[in-house]
């Protein structure tokens, strides 16, 4: 299963490989079924049975004829007579197209010509027999000979056409069969398919997801800030704003209570900065670096923002095992005026600026200023 996850040429291989085999099925079952199942052979089958449907009325004829009875109707001995005329040659021809072997009424076959060829003459015969110059057990003694073969190659020809129609009906309900069988097998390579599909699709999606995570906090990484300041940048014509957040002597929490811990405390204040920050996107740069983009606020409403979460974040305690960490952050805070023309490098240049004021003006503190560079708070420090 693997193999064939790996190797998806395989998988189209198979599935034509099956298709193949099916097709071939089909049309074998179609051929046999048209031989056995045409119209040629139901005409067959009604032709045997009106035959043998004469032919009792040829013997109930002769046996009213041999008991003197009044219901002997020589018109209509002849009339039953006279339609084998047609009926034998009708009845070979259709034999001869049809799906039974030869050798299984070619004996019928050559009684049924023999006594064609008498058909003419035995007429003659059953009108002399009325005119009175042929006794009833002359014609009698010509009669039943003739009727008996008759009555036997009709019951041969049809005990011939039962065993084909039972081959039908076992042909059509082996069709059946395969043709649920078919359809069950494609509805599964179709589910198959669709599951794999989706399967793919799911692993792509959360591998372009992965893509755009960090794997520490979960939160977005840089990739996807870029990408999405930038959509904003161009998009939007509200102010929107950038905020970097650099943790207080990080350092110092790996060193004292260990990498594990310094760990921990990433992910509580990623944490703290999703609770916190709903109108934005909240991503981690790298080490000890967040991010925060706003696009829906004011920049007043920005910055008093991060006021908060700066707050926030130095009253917390983080508990990690069992150590407990207070720690602070600085902010470097930078927002783009409407419409004003800006890209997401200036954006992060400046409140990167704007960062290195803080750390140099004590830390634990947000400094901020416009996309133009004009400083707005700890301006005392001039940035090169
Ligand atoms: N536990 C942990 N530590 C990290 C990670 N990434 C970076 N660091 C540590 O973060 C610390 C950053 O230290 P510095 O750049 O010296 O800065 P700082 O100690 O925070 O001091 P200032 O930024 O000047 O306030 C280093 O000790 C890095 O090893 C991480 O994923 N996990």
């Amino acid at each position: 299963m693997n193999k064939l996850s790996r190797n998806p040429s395989a998988i189209w291989a198979l599935f034509i490989a099956f298709l193949v085999v099916c097709t071939t099925s089909l049309v074998y079952f179609q051929n046999k079924s048209r031989s056995l199942l045409g119209s040629d052979f139901t005409a067959l089958a009604i032709d045997v049975v009106q035959s043998q449907y004469d032919v009792r009325t040829i013997n109930s004829q002769l046996v009213h004829l041999e008991d003197g009875s009044v219901k002997y109707d020589a018109a209509l001995l002849v009339e039953a007579l006279f339609r084998q005329n047609y009926r034998i040659p009708l009845i070979v021809n259709k034999l001869k197209r049809s799906a039974i072997e030869e050798s299984q009424y070619e004996a019928m076959v050559s009684t049924l010509d023999q006594i064609k060829a008498k058909i003419g003459t035995t007429i003659n015969q059953v009108n002399a027999n009325t005119n009175g110059s042929l006794s009833n057990e002359a014609l009698l003694q010509i009669l039943y000979p003739i009727e008996l073969e008759i009555a036997w190659s009709y019951s041969e020809i049809h005990s011939a056409v039962q065993s084909v129609s039972s081959l039908e009906k076992r042909l059509r309900k082996g069709l059946t069969i395969l043709v649920w069988g078919l359809f069950f097998t494609i509805m599964l390579v179709i589910a198959a398919l669709v599951f794999v599909l989706t399967r793919s699709f799911e692993q792509r999606y959360l591998l372009s997801k992965q893509n755009e995570l960090d794997d520490l906090t979960g939160l977005y990484n840089r990739r996807y800030l870029m990408k999405e300041a930038e959509y904003a940048l161009q998009q939007s014509d509200s102010s929107i704003g950038l905020a970097i957040i650099d943790l207080d002597l990080f350092k110092a929490v790996n060193d004292n209570f260990g990498h594990p811990v310094g760990d921990e405390v990433l992910k509580r204040i990623a944490r703290i900065l999703s609770a916190n920050m709903q109108d934005g996107i909240v991503a981690r740069l790298g080490g000890e670096e967040f991010c925060l983009l706003f696009t829906a606020l004011s920049s007043e409403q920005q910055i008093e923002k991060c006021e908060q979460i700066r707050t926030i974040i130095e009253h917390a305690t983080i508990g990690a095992g069992n150590v407990k960490v207070k720690i602070t952050i600085s902010m470097g805070f930078c927002y783009r005026k409407p419409h004003e023309d800006v890209v997401f490098s200036q954006l992060y240049q400046q409140a990167d600026k704007a960062l290195y004021l803080a750390k140099k003006n004590g830390r634990n503190q947000v400094s901020w200023h416009g996309c133009d560079g004009e400083l707005e708070r700890n301006s005392a420090v001039d940035i090169v």
